[in-house]
């Protein structure tokens, strides 16, 4: 192939943009990326070598090597992995091809910070090499090929890239970084293999580098022929927990999940009896950009007695803990596993279902921990995941109770934390349910007419504010024995909380009322089911309630907000006898007006919206206009 040069796609030139612009003060990651990029090579050549060893050629033995060259001002990278064909070339180091890119791009914010993190996540890759080269040259030939099916890749990470045909008689790619002008720090010996073994500890093959020696006549350090590992070249999580420092763990989970901060807890352990395996999971002290995203894959990668088999094997975790991050090394699975098998076989269920208690059980230990600082931990956790960790509840029957002492609400007791034991704990005496409301908004929880009652009596309900929370109460019906009950759904019966007076009052009120309350239904025949009198209410004149067993109106308009269709049910209008705007409804020359204004503001109190709000303004205008 002759030399040609090619256009980077267009995601490439932003991506090397920010790459220059945004992640100048962590450069020394572009070490990190690139001998991990070298070791993923040999992964991926080991594992094709399963089946065709021919593919070793005559170097068994896979490595990474790293030198630099103070004269030409540069750094290389050499493997003997995998290597790439000349489309590979092309494909990989001028294109991005995974999913997610474009929803990437779009959260950019143009914000150096933030958006240095943001690609922390997403992994720069290669392309970091950008950060202290201003010319990056790769050579490279797939195993396999013939010595004249080599590649030279060249860039200066603007808008294009060469490529032309070599011959390479090496197996693997070579990376030369030819440095910036001011980058001269990093052709040092010392300061590399600092970072370097810092970075690559865990990586299961050497890293080698030349030795050094002073040279007392010539007064400076000399590199020797001789090569060196810097790394323990031993797989992070196959070594014993005692061997391994908090930093050393951080740093393998930086590099695993491109998190830039440290993991929020971790568990290592080596699982023995029927299934065997070595499990080493991460809970991120942040949620990534796509959390939300339930197609997302998992973070756990898999390995086969140490050979890497693939990356987010996502039947290793169930989805709502597709936040962890980890490695899980099996002892039993054969080798050439695929992802279709991974669904059906009895060893990943065995590996799933010990993973899932091992993240509760860390989840678990913090949120219980008798330390505070741990306990913070776990509230910090709940903020970024709570909501995932919520589907579990329909999900994960098997855990459903241990999943249930993890939830944490907000109430109106106390704005965050409230674990459903904390909360009845603080039952009142005789209270048999635990009490809920769920809204749009925390302001419109709160402010709902419905808890009135609830108030006033001191007793503690629950805000359910976040979009999950409609599906988590139809999966979650009671805890310790009591049951979950939404106040916006059916005629409150306070029970034992009420008093006999209490009782016996509203019973006089509803009799009183009842000519009233007559004309009430007929004249909102058509958008009431029922209107009754309630003893809920104290300071508003009516609310809405849904009965038991309906869709309630919150989840209706989320339904009806996400284009799909709400089972039509009308609701029940409670109404308080003793407010002074009900009270005026007895003889009242405007009845229809005024009934129609209660509905509607029950309505709007709610946090619903009006079919008509013109006829809504006319009406209460009308009134204004006539009584005042
Ligand atoms: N030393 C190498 N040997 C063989 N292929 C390589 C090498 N370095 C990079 N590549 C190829 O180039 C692709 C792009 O590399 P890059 O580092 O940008 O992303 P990545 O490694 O796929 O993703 P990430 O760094 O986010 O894990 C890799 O997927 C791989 O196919």
């Amino acid at each position: 192939m002759d030399k040609q040069t090619l256009s980077f796609q267009a995601e490439v030139k932003q991506i090397l943009h920010l790459v220059t612009h945004s992640l100048y003060s962590n450069k020394e990651i572009f070490l990190r990326e690139l001998v991990s990029n070298a070791s993923d090579a040999c992964d991926k050549l080991r594992f094709e070598a399963l089946n065709d060893a021919s593919l070793y050629e005559d170097q068994p033995n896979l490595e990474v090597r790293v030198a630099f060259d103070k004269d030409a001002r540069t750094i290389t990278f050499r493997d003997n992995g995998i290597g790439m064909s000349a489309e590979e070339a092309v494909a990989n180091l001028g294109t991005i091809a995974k999913s997610g890119t474009r929803e990437f791009m779009s959260r950019l914010e143009g914000d150096q910070k933030k958006d240095a993190q943001l690609i922390g996540q997403f992994g720069v890759g290669f392309y970091s090499g950008f950060i202290v080269a201003d010319r990056i040259t790769v050579e490279t030939r797939r195993a396999g090929a013939a010595a004249d099916h080599g590649v030279r890749w060249t860039s200066e990470g603007t808008g294009d890239f060469q490529v032309e045909s070599i011959t390479r008689p090496e197996r693997g790619t070579s990376v030369i970084l030819h440095l910036r002008e001011g980058e001269d720090e990093f052709l040092n010996g010392w300061k590399l293999k600092a970072i370097i073994g810092k970075y690559s500890d865990h990586i299961s093959l050497p890293v080698l580098m030349q030795k050094e020696e002073w040279d007392a006549e010539a007064q400076q350090q000399v590199t020797k022929d001789e090569w060196a590992p810097v790394n323990k070249a031993a797989a992070l999580w196959t070594r014993s927990k005692n061997d391994i420092t908090p930093e050393q763990y951080a740093e393998f989970y930086k590099q695993i999940s491109y998190d830039t901060e440290a993991p929020l807890a971790y568990t290592h352990n080596r699982v023995e009896g029927r299934s065997e395996y070595t499990q080493l999971l991460y809970v991120p002290a942040k949620a990534p950009f796509d959390l939300w995203n339930r197609d997302k894959r998992g973070g756990v990668k898999l390995y086969v007695k140490r050979v890497f088999i693939m990356d987010d094997a996502e039947a290793l975790m169930p989805v709502y803990l597709r936040f962890v991050k980890g490695v899980i090394d099996s002892a039993d699975l054969p080798l050439n596993v695929s992802r279709e098998l991974l669904q059906e076989s009895r060893d990943v269920k065995a590996i799933r279902e010990g993973s899932t208690k091992r993240v509760l059980g860390m989840l678990e230990s913090l949120a219980n921990s008798e330390d505070e600082a741990e306990r913070a931990k776990y509230a910090a956790f709940w903020k970024d995941f709570g909501v995932v960790l919520k589907e579990g509840i329909g999900e994960d029957h098997a855990n459903h109770e241990r999943l249930t002492k993890l939830l944490r609400f907000t109430s109106t007791h106390a704005d965050e934390g409230v674990s459903l034991a904390d909360y009845v704990s603080r039952m009142k005496e005789g209270q048999e349910s635990i009490y809920v409301i769920t809204a749009d908004s925390l302001a419109t929880a709160k402010n709902s007419p419905q808890l009135e009652i609830f108030r006033k009596k001191g007793i503690e309900v629950l805000l359910l504010t976040d979009r999950v929370d409609e599906w988590l109460l139809s999966h979650l019906h009671d805890f310790e024995g009591k049951t979950l009950q939404s106040v916006a759904k059916g005629a409150v019966d306070l029970g034992s909380l009420q008093d006999e007076a209490e009782k016996k009052q509203a019973e006089e009120a509803a009799t009183a009322f009842k000519p009233v309350l007559d004309r009430l239904k007929e004249a909102l025949k058509d958008r009431a089911k029922d209107v009754r009198v309630t003893t809920r209410l104290v300071d508003s004149p009516a609310c809405l309630v849904v009965e038991e067993g309906d869709v309630s109106a919150h989840l209706a308009r989320m339904l009806k907000q996400a284009g799909q269709e709400a089972p039509a049910s009308r609701p029940t209008l409670e109404v308080n006898a003793e407010h002074a705007l009900v009270k005026r409804l007895d003889g009242s020359a405007h009845f229809d007006e005024l009934a129609n204004i209660l509905f509607d503001q029950a309505l709007l109190a709610e946090g619903g919206q009006l079919d008509d709000p013109a006829a809504y303004v006319r009406r209460v205008n009308a009134l204004l206009t006539t009584t005042l």
